[in-house]
């Protein structure tokens, strides 16, 4: 089965799972996203569902429109039944690595408004420890005019070294939705980190605006694995 094939069965069977009728949901950002989209396009016509779908990026946004869904925002839907996305990394722990793809501070401000958080990922995203699988680091966002202080601060506390992530198809850095500069911290794969600690501590560095560490955030998740089978880990 190949990758995009794993993507799809974890998506559609979340999105089987966890939509009902009446309900606001958080559509997350990336390559799995794209499937969770195009099940919950087939069932709200399907099933004649009422389901309005709050974005967390640009594309999110396009996907939700592409799909004639209806585009729902906090301000009208603070509460979201649940928010459902992909992931770079779930550990053993449910501790997740976000915003491989850039997007990473309005999915979690999306996800900490929904009652529950549903992973979506094929099998290279299962791990047993952080790093294992995924191995470009920790995405951190910040504020540009403090990245090379912060970068340095930050591999003095936490060790491992820190890269100012550069666009692709355009000279300089990548900026992201929300118009920030992207550190992915490479940490110490041979140091043993408490997460959550060190997720606040990041957050309360100044200059830092949110990071690609979610602890404590995912209640489920599935993951399309190889042979067509969708594996489960709940919190
Ligand atoms: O920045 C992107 C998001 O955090 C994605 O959810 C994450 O990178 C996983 O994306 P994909 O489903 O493409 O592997």
């Amino acid at each position: 089965m190949s990758l995009n094939e794993a993507k799809k069965i974890a998506a559609y069977k979340a999105v089987d799972e966890w939509v009902q009728n009446d309900t606001a949901i958080g559509v997350g950002s990336g390559s799995t996203v794209v499937f969770a989209v195009e099940r919950l396009a087939q069932r709200v016509s399907q099933e004649n569902l009422r389901v309005v779908c709050v974005p967390t990026s640009f594309q999110a946004r396009q996907l939700i429109v592409e799909n004639n869904l209806q585009l729902g925002d906090l301000d009208r839907n603070p509460h979201l039944d649940c928010a459902i996305d992909g992931a770079d990394e779930v550990d053993a722990n449910m501790t997740l690595i976000k915003g491989g793809g850039g997007c990473l501070l309005q999915e979690k401000i999306v996800a900490a408004c929904a009652d529950k958080m549903i992973v979506i990922a094929d099998y290279t995203k299962d791990s047993s420890k952080l790093g294992e699988q995924y191995k470009k680091g920790i995405p951190i966002e910040v504020v540009p005019m403090a990245y090379v202080p912060l970068r340095s601060r930050i591999q003095t506390r936490f060790g491992g070294k820190l890269k100012l992530r550069m666009a692709v198809a355009k000279a300089g850095p990548c900026v992201t939705d929300n118009g920030n500069f992207i550190l992915d911290w490479d940490f110490d794969q041979q140091k043993e980190y408490d997460w959550d600690a060190v997720n606040r501590e990041l957050i309360q560095m100044p200059g830092v605006v949110e990071t690609g560490l979610f602890v404590n955030m995912a209640r489920k998740a599935y993951f399309g694995m190889a042979d067509g089978t969708v594996k489960e880990r709940s919190a």
